[in-house]
């Protein structure tokens, strides 16, 4: 049977870690500033929005929620992510994914100060991530969480096959950089991946990290036995419940390491969506922590 991987209480480690560096930063005068914006109502987005702000709240971040409506136009978002750069009370900004289709999602998040770029998608910030540059940037907050989670469980990587499901700029891409830069050897899967491949790299993968929203994609069957298991996928079934993309009930018994859901990855995505604030707000002010 597997070890559950607690990241709830993982990342109430990380959220405590954020709460005293706020208070030494506080000693100085400053308040770290997030800024999160959201375009229309989707009704998970509300959630995660909600669930942030209540977060940055409770660590003493200066949280700010800006909502426009699902019809807005793509210059009052540009002229708001313009004003929220020039704004010196503002470190870390986030356009909350999706956006409505008459908004050029890349455009905003070329938009975006580097400086200030929370979830890491300005394309200097990628471009400094896959090209595995030392120094300071932002990188997207749900896959630094999974690091912090492999870390914190004492996960080997160097030299292991880790397969990941999904390619989104949101997961599975800076993952995969991130996992190279540990020296692992990674396989990024997507819809293109023929079944039979996939079945045949995920027999011989020492990690798996499956982010691809569809619910029962990876089968205790599929998994070498000892593996470890990290699952990234969340959707919400239809009598309300909170589903993975691996079938917990069998891969439990053949992993040696498997993350739930709800109370995996989640909670630490929201975790480390403070600490980046708490970093880019050190980086602006130049100090050290
Ligand atoms: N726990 C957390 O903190 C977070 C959870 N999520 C959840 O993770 C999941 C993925 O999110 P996100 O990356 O934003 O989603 P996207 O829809 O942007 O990407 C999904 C990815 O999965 C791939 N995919 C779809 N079907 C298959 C398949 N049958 N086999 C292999 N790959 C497949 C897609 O391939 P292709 O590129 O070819 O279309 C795509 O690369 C969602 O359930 C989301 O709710 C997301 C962010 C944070
Ligand atoms: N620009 C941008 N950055 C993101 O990081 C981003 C985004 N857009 N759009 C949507 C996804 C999704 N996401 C989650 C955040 C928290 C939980 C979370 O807290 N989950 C908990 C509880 C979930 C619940 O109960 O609803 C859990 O899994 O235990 C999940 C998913 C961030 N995302």
């Amino acid at each position: 049977m597997a070890n559950i991987i607690n990241g709830k209480e993982i990342a109430q480690q990380v959220r405590n870690e954020v709460t005293n560096q706020v208070q030494q930063l506080a000693d100085q005068g400053i308040i770290p500033g997030l800024a999160v914006i959201i375009v229309g109502d989707d009704p998970a987005s509300q959630i995660y929005v909600r669930n942030k702000e209540k977060a940055a709240a409770k660590a003493g971040i200066n949280g700010q929620t800006i909502s426009f409506p699902a019809d807005v136009v793509e210059e009052d978002v540009l002229n708001k992510i313009q004003e929220l750069n020039q704004d010196d009370t503002i470190d870390a900004i986030l356009l909350q994914s999706p956006v409505p289709k008459q908004i050029d999602e890349q455009k905003m998040q070329s938009a975006i100060d580097p400086s200030k770029d929370v979830d890491g998608f300005n394309p200097l910030n990628i471009g400094k991530l896959f090209a595995n540059r030392a120094g300071y940037y932002p990188i997207a907050n749900t896959p630094k969480g999974i690091m912090r989670l492999l870390a914190e469980t004492q996960v080997e990587l160097s030299g292991k096959f880790i397969v990941i499901l999904g390619r989104s700029i949101l997961v599975g891409r800076p993952l995969f950089a991130l996992l190279e830069a540990q020296n692992a050897t990674v396989a990024l899967l997507h819809r293109y991946t023929p079944d039979e491949l996939r079945h045949n790299l995920l027999q011989q993968a020492d990690v798996v990290i499956a982010a691809t929203g569809v619910p029962g994609l990876v089968q205790g069957v599929d998994l070498k036995a000892g593996a470890v298991v990290i699952d990234v996928g969340i959707t919400r079934l239809p009598d309300g419940h909170l589903t993975g993309d691996v079938d917990f009930t069998t891969a439990q018994e053949v992993a040696s390491a498997i993350t739930p859901v709800p109370g995996g990855v989640g909670p630490m995505t929201i975790a480390t969506l403070l600490q980046t604030t708490v970093e880019l707000a050190v980086q602006h002010h130049q100090m050290e922590l």
